[in-house]
């Protein structure tokens, strides 16, 4: 398949890696610094850019009859407005806060172990990320699907960035930043007598680049707005 890259950063890079090992062609590599000539012409494609971009670069591929997956974070204020779009053009799009397959797993584990440990008392739960220091937004994209998911499943019913003050009903979420950290998300459960933690850490950029182009590959032919559970089926 042809596809457009919008967003050339890490991300964009790694994911270039992988689809040409499959066997694809990126056409088009679009940066702040050049504009959407040719994205017409592509079968797919990819954003991984800036939460100021995002927005642009979705709405720029609907527009041109293009199916799009998006991984950029930071955005979601306007995943409405996207959506609505999408629909009016019958366009297909795709987003996920993580696209690892380990990572969507984790969601599912974390929502049983949320749905556990919704029927006792006495366990207080927190979160945490840790991302490489040049990562824009806190918390991550995935720390706030943990949090959804939790607040789903129990009387929990807002996140909070720390160090903020947090309330009963509260999810406290620590936000680490270390040097080219790739991504590390866990949940703790704690009582007076013990602590449950679940945790996935992601080695290197390989997993959420792989997983975007698998998305890619299946968006292509469809019409709707998906996740990548549709993609994975899981949790079905
Ligand atoms: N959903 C997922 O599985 C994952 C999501 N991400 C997210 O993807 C995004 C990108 O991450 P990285 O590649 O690590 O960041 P990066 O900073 O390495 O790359 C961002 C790229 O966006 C480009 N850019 C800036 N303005 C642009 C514009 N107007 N149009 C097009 N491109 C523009 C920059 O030139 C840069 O090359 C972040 O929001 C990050 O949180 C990152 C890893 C996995
Ligand atoms: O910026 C990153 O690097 C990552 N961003 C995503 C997020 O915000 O959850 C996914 C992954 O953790 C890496």
């Amino acid at each position: 398949m042809k596809i457009a890259l919008l967003g050339y950063g890490k991300m964009g890079q790694e994911i270039e890696k992988i689809a040409t090992a499959r066997g694809h062609e990126v056409i088009l590599r679009k940066t702040e610094n050049n504009n959407f000539d040719g994205l017409k012409n592509a079968d797919v494609a990819i954003d991984f850019s800036v939460p100021t971009a995002a927005i642009t670069n979705i709405s720029a591929a609907i527009n041109d009859n293009v199916p799009v997956v998006s991984g950029t974070t930071g955005w979601l204020d306007d995943y409405g407005a996207i959506t609505e779009l999408c629909q009016n053009k019958n366009g297909a799009f795709l987003y996920a806060s993580n696209f690892s397959l380990g990572v969507n797993i984790f969601f599912e584990l974390n929502k049983k172990l949320a749905q556990l440990i919704n029927q006792t008392d006495g366990y207080r739960v927190e979160v945490e990320e840790i991302h490489h220091t040049q990562k824009l937004d806190a918390p991550s994209g995935t720390a706030i699907t943990l949090t959804q998911d939790i607040i789903a499943n129990t009387h929990y019913n807002n996140w909070v960035l720390m160090p903020d003050e947090v309330t009963e009903n509260d999810i406290p979420i620590t936000a680490k930043r270390i040097e080219k950290a790739p991504g590390t998300h866990s949940i703790t459960y704690t009582s007076e007598v013990d602590k449950i933690s679940i945790e996935h850490e992601a080695f290197s950029r390989q997993g959420f680049a792989l997983g975007a182009v698998i998305a890619a590959e299946w968006l292509i032919g469809k019409k709707g707005v998906f996740s990548m559970k549709d993609v994975l089926g899981l949790g079905n």
